[in-house]
């Protein structure tokens, strides 16, 4: 499996309630972001805004929510938005996906299918957290358009055209014999996608010398990752960030992923396109591009798969 380094990714400090746009601790994070995306492609955020008792209720209901039968689970298939679980390739690894999770009535919807009696309890927390950590999302790429300069232009569209999935996943320790691996190697075709998890690491990211390095989730933080679109949006400055998952422990790990989309087509701006940074994608409709690496052998061919969508 390659080895595995203990080295730290950047941690970077979101709890200041001064952090405010023309402060200079806003500068001073935005700067901080910028090179930890341009040099590792992710960083750990310390983040305040989860209280406690969301933090513990989002880790009971995922439980809740993994303890139900298998032909309940189900009813959340939605081809690679919805559940995922019981895969020859991928035996400790079980998550539900649910769309839309910012919008209460999505999250409604994919309760009273999970619960046709309802699960208020449930519900209000997923909803909660997601809106909790979508301000953190929504800060950072303020914070990434603004250290290009682009924040005027460019940041209100696109935070109107994003919409987020979150999704809640489980990996049982491994039994002796079976391999450790949680979740093959992969890059995200998110914007951004921000983890977050339980008292059990196995999180995995590859650095640029192509090690792997294990995270380390401190309480109350989360892990913000590159995917793909940031990767052609930015025009190669921030890569996405290759990641994996290990089960080292004999614990069962539960984490949840916010994932960021956008609607419509992403295009490099024209700022970040100059003679050292010639354009190196095509606008790209982001849901097209993800469609061609769930649902086409070709798709799934390629270390990154925007390269081979809309790469020049
Ligand atoms: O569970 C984790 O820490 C990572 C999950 C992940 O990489 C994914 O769902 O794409
Ligand atoms: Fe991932």
């Amino acid at each position: 499996m390659g080895s595995v380094t203990v080295a730290k990714i950047p941690v970077i400090d979101f709890t200041s309630d001064d952090l405010k746009p023309g402060t200079s601790s806003w500068v001073s994070v935005c700067r901080e972001i910028w090179s930890a995306l341009e040099e590792h492609g992710c960083f750990l955020a310390k983040y305040n805004k989860v209280s406690s008792q969301l933090n513990e209720a989002i880790f009971d209901v995922s439980e809740e929510l993994f303890h139900l039968p298998t032909d309940v689970k189900i009813r959340n298939i939605n081809g690679f938005l919805g559940y995922h679980g019981q895969l020859p390739a991928r035996p400790l690894y079980e998550s539900f996906g649910i769309d839309y999770v910012t919008v209460k009535e999505q999250v409604d919807k994919f309760t009273n299918t999970m619960w046709p009696s309802g699960n208020n309890h449930f519900c209000q927390t997923v909803y909660s957290f997601s809106k909790a950590v979508k301000e953190l999302h929504e800060m950072v790429v303020r914070m990434i358009f603004d250290n290009y300069g682009l924040e005027n232009k460019y940041y209100d569209s696109h935070i109107e055209s994003t919409t987020y999935l979150l999704r809640i996943l489980k990996y049982r320790a491994p039994q002796e014999n079976e391999s450790c691996m949680g979740l093959h190697p992969h890059t995200d075709k998110s914007f951004l996608t921000i983890i977050h998890q339980s008292h059990v690491n196995g999180l995995e990211v590859k650095a640029k010398n192509g090690e792997w390095i294990s995270v380390d989730f401190a309480p109350s933080t989360f892990v913000v990752m590159a995917g793909e679109a940031i990767m052609g949006w930015s025009n190669d400055r921030i890569d996405a960030c290759d990641h994996r998952v290990t089960m080292k422990y004999k614990e069962t790990r539960c984490s949840l992923g916010l994932f960021s989309f956008i609607k419509g087509i992403i295009q490099v701006p024209e700022e970040l396109i100059d003679e050292e940074n010639p354009l190196k994608y095509k606008p790209f409709d982001h849901v097209g591009m993800i469609h061609y690496f769930f649902g086409t052998a070709e798709g799934r061919k390629h270390q990154r798969t925007l390269k081979a969508y809309c790469g020049l």
